[in-house]
């Protein structure tokens, strides 16, 4: 099975190292504008294989889209990230063009592949992937719930002082500061709900934190973060590739679930081999459901400004 990666950046190597060390593919192409860039990380990254003990085939290219042909899945990584006291949505401007040239010129090598747009902001950047290549909604999946759900599963396991992989909880809603939601009703400790294990107070505060994540380690690095953001890339790409039929929330185009038409947000998937197999429509209560409304709202608001570029 071939992944491409396009943008050799932070995010895309990270992610390519991931993929090669579990041998979740056994060809990753890494391909970036920068000069000798792709190619420098992919020979970095092969030569991890004698010490960590894996088989995948990395190479690098410098823009050379006939490399990436007959991808089963690309991921898009390029463009630029946020500075701290940025929000995601400022990349808009600079990122747009880079993705959709980058989608069509993907699809034109690997009509068959799967999708999976990780360029912020993720949610109108999948839209426009969406809506330029005219795929079907089942090939186009944004990946910010993913990462989200585990900084959301970090901030409970530290405020219950119990291991992450035993916290269940999942971050619906937008992948921005203040459009995440984070489920904290239907967060449990090993099935056990949260909440009784924790007081109000300590899980807003959880979920407050959950929300800025991305922010607070934008502003400890002085860029955006990539190890998680990598690892979430290669899970879900490990779902697609091994058709493991995960659940997992992703930003996929809505028509009519959750209340919600012609939007890329994120929302539970089932994630196989055909790529999305499954919305799954949960019952929100009353707040959630207000919550997810004002999310998409402003999602919305933000794909209005992609008229230009879709043009
Ligand atoms: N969805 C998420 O959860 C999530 C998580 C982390 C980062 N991100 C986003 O991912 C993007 C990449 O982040 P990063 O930290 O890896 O940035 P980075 O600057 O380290 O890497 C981006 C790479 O893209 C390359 N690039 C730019 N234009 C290109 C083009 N037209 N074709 C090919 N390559 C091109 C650059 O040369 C660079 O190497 C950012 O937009 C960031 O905000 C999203
Ligand atoms: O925070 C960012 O800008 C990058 C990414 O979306 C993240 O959540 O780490």
């Amino acid at each position: 099975m071939k992944v491409t990666i396009v943008g050799a950046g932070n995010v895309g190597a990270t992610c390519a190292d991931v993929i090669a060390y579990r041998g979740i593919a056994s060809e990753v192409v890494l391909l970036d504008i920068r000069e000798g860039f792709a190619e420098g990380k992919a020979m970095d990254i092969s030569q991890c294989a004698t010490n960590t003990g894996f088989n995948t085939k990395v190479s690098g290219s410098t823009n050379d889209y006939s490399k990436t042909a007959n991808s089963d899945v690309v991921v898009i990584t390029s463009g630029i990230p946020r500075k701290p006291g940025m929000t995601r949505e400022e990349l808009i401007g600079i990122n747009a063009g880079i993705v959709k040239s980058v989608a069509e010129n993907v699809l034109a090598h690997s009509p068959n592949c799967i999708v999976v747009v990780v360029s912020n902001p993720m949610d109108t950047m999948t839209y426009l992937a969406l809506k330029a290549t005219g795929l079907p909604k089942s090939r186009i999946i944004g990946m910010g719930g993913a990462l989200d759900s585990s900084r959301f599963r970090y901030y409970l396991s530290k405020a219950l002082d119990v291991p992450s992989n035993d916290v269940s909880a999942m971050v619906i809603g937008g992948h921005g500061d203040t459009t995440m939601i984070p489920l904290t009703r239907l967060a449990s400790y090993n099935g056990i709900p949260v909440s009784q294990f924790a007081s109000q107070e300590v899980l807003d505060k959880v979920a407050a934190d959950t929300m800025v994540g991305g922010a607070t380690l934008t502003g400890l690095l002085g860029t955006s973060a990539w190890y998680a953001p990598g690892a979430s890339v290669a899970y879900l790409v490990d779902s697609i590739l091994n058709d493991q039929k995960k659940m997992i929330a992703c930003s996929v185009f809505l028509e009519g679930e959750y209340g919600q038409n012609d939007i890329c947000i994120g929302v539970p998937c089932i994630i196989g081999k055909n790529g999305v197999e499954q919305i799954i429509d949960i019952n929100l209560n009353e707040a959630e459901k207000a919550a997810f409304a004002k999310s998409a709202d402003a999602v919305r608001s933000m794909n209005a400004d992609l008229k230009t570029v879709l043009a």
